[in-house]
C-alpha cells in the first residue's frame, strides 16, 4: 500500500481546535499506534470503527465524469474532528488511520496523455492499482474483527469495499464464504457493463468477480438509467432496487417501506452500506443533482440500515468541495461528517 499514509497524533490535532471546558472528537479518538505494524496497532485496540479517507477522482474520470471528489476529505476531517466528544459519541472506539494519495498518478495521467481516449483508458488503468491497495487494507482492517468507514473518493471504490470486507470478514471466521450483500442509496446503479474499472461498473465488477452476493439500489433516477443495466438488473434474481419516481413521485412505497424492503431482501450475511452523494438533493458532487433525497433522508437511510442489517462497512462517496467545474461548497464534509457520527451511533446502539 505505497499511496497510504498513516496518520500520527499530529495531523489529528493540526485539524482539532482545542477549546477550554470541552473535548473534540479529534482530542479522543485513536490513531494507529505502530505504522509499521498495521495488524498488530489493530489487533491491541478496543476501538471498534477505522476511518479511512480515499481523496481520489481518477475512477470519476475514467467514467468521463467531473473530476473533484477528491475534495471532500479534508473538510470531513475538519468537520469531523471538530465535533464534540460527549455521551452520545465519546470517541475511544474510533481509529482514525489516514488516506490514500494517488494524486501523482493522476498528475502523471493528465501530463501525459495525448487524447482523450488514451486518457480514459489511462484512468480506467489506475483504477485497479486503486482497487489492489484499498481492498488490502478493508482486508486487514476486517480480519481483524473492526469496522471500515470509507470515505471517497468515486464509487469505484465500492468494488475494493465490497471484495476486501468479503475476504477478511471471511479469513476473520464471521462468514462462511468470502461473499457478502451490499445496500446502495445512490441516483446511478453503477452496474455498468465491464469495459475498464470506472466509477459506473463497482457493483458490476464486485458481482462477477464472486464478492457481492445481492444488491438493493433504493433512489435509482428513471432518467440515468441505461436500459442495458435496466434489464440486466431486473433479470437478476440477487439484485433489487426502487427507483426515486417509485418512492418519491409514483408513491409505490414510502421510503422507510423502501429501507425495509433494502434489509430483507439482504439480511443472509453482512451487508457492505453504500451512499453516493449525489442522490442528495444540491450536494455537491460528481453528479450533482436539484432533484434528490433530503439530508436528513441520508441521515435515516444510514441509521435505519444499521439497526436493521448486520454491517460489513460503511462507504460514503462522490462528495466534493471543489468540482472541476468550478463549483464550490465548503459545507459536504460537515454533511459526511453527520452521516459517519450517524452510522457509528446506530452501531453502539445494537452491539
Ligand atoms: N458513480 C457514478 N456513476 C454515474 C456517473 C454519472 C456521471 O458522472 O455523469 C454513472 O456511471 O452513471
Amino acid at each position: 500500500m505505497q499511496h497510504l499514509k498513516i496518520y500520527t497524533k499530529e495531523d489529528v490535532l493540526s485539524h482539532t481546535k482545542i477549546r477550554r471546558f470541552e473535548t473534540k472528537l479529534g482530542e479522543r479518538l485513536q490513531i494507529i499506534r505502530n505504522p509499521k505494524d498495521l495488524e498488530e496497532s489493530l489487533q491491541n485496540t478496543l476501538a471498534r470503527y477505522v476511518i479511512i479517507g480515499v481523496p481520489e477522482d481518477i475512477g470519476v474520470r475514467a467514467n468521463q465524469g467531473i473530476g473533484g471528489a477528491d475534495t471532500a476529505w479534508q473538510s470531513f476531517l475538519d468537520a469531523f474532528l471538530n465535533c464534540q466528544s460527549n455521551d452520545f459519541l465519546g470517541g475511544e472506539e474510533i481509529i482514525l488511520l489516514g488516506h490514500f494519495d494517488f494524486s501523482a498518478v493522476a498528475e502523471l495521467i493528465e501530463a501525459s496523455a495525448q487524447s482523450f481516449d488514451e486518457k480514459v483508458d489511462a484512468y480506467r488503468h489506475a483504477v485497479n492499482m486503486i482497487d489492489d491497495e484499498v481492498e488490502q487494507l478493508v482486508h486487514i482492517i476486517t480480519q481483524n474483527r473492526k469496522l471500515p468507514v470509507v470515505i471517497g473518493g468515486g464509487h469505484n471504490n465500492a468494488y475494493p469495499c465490497i471484495k476486501g470486507a468479503a475476504k477478511g470478514w471471511h479469513k476473520s471466521g464471521v462468514i462462511p464464504f468470502a461473499q457478502i450483500n451490499a445496500i446502495n442509496l445512490d441516483a446511478h446503479a453503477d452496474y455498468r457493463p465491464m469495459e475498464g474499472r470506472h466509477s459506473g461498473n463497482a457493483f458490476r465488477y464486485a458481482e462477477e468477480d464472486g464478492y457481492l452476493e445481492k444488491y438493493f439500489a433504493i433512489g435509482l433516477h428513471e432518467n440515468y438509467l441505461q436500459q442495458n443495466v435496466w434489464m440486466d438488473m431486473v433479470n437478476n434474481p440477487f439484485i433489487d432496487c426502487i427507483t426515486f419516481e417509485d418512492i418519491f413521485i409514483h408513491e409505490k412505497r414510502d421510503f422507510t417501506q423502501a429501507l425495509k424492503d433494502a434489509t430483507e431482501f439482504t439480511d443472509d450475511t453482512l451487508c457492505g452500506i453504500e451512499l453516493d452523494l449525489d442522490c442528495i438533493a444540491n450536494t455537491l458532487s460528481c453528479d450533482m443533482s436539484p432533484v434528490g433525497v433530503s439530508a436528513i433522508q441520508a441521515r435515516q437511510y444510514v441509521n435505519y440500515i444499521v439497526l436493521d442489517t448486520q454491517p460489513a462497512y460503511l462507504h460514503i462517496c462522490e462528495g466534493a468541495t471543489n468540482l472541476m467545474n468550478g463549483r464550490n461548497d465548503a459545507s459536504t464534509g460537515k454533511l459526511i461528517s453527520y452521516l459517519v457520527s450517524d452510522f457509528i451511533k446506530g452501531m453502539q446502539q445494537v452491539y
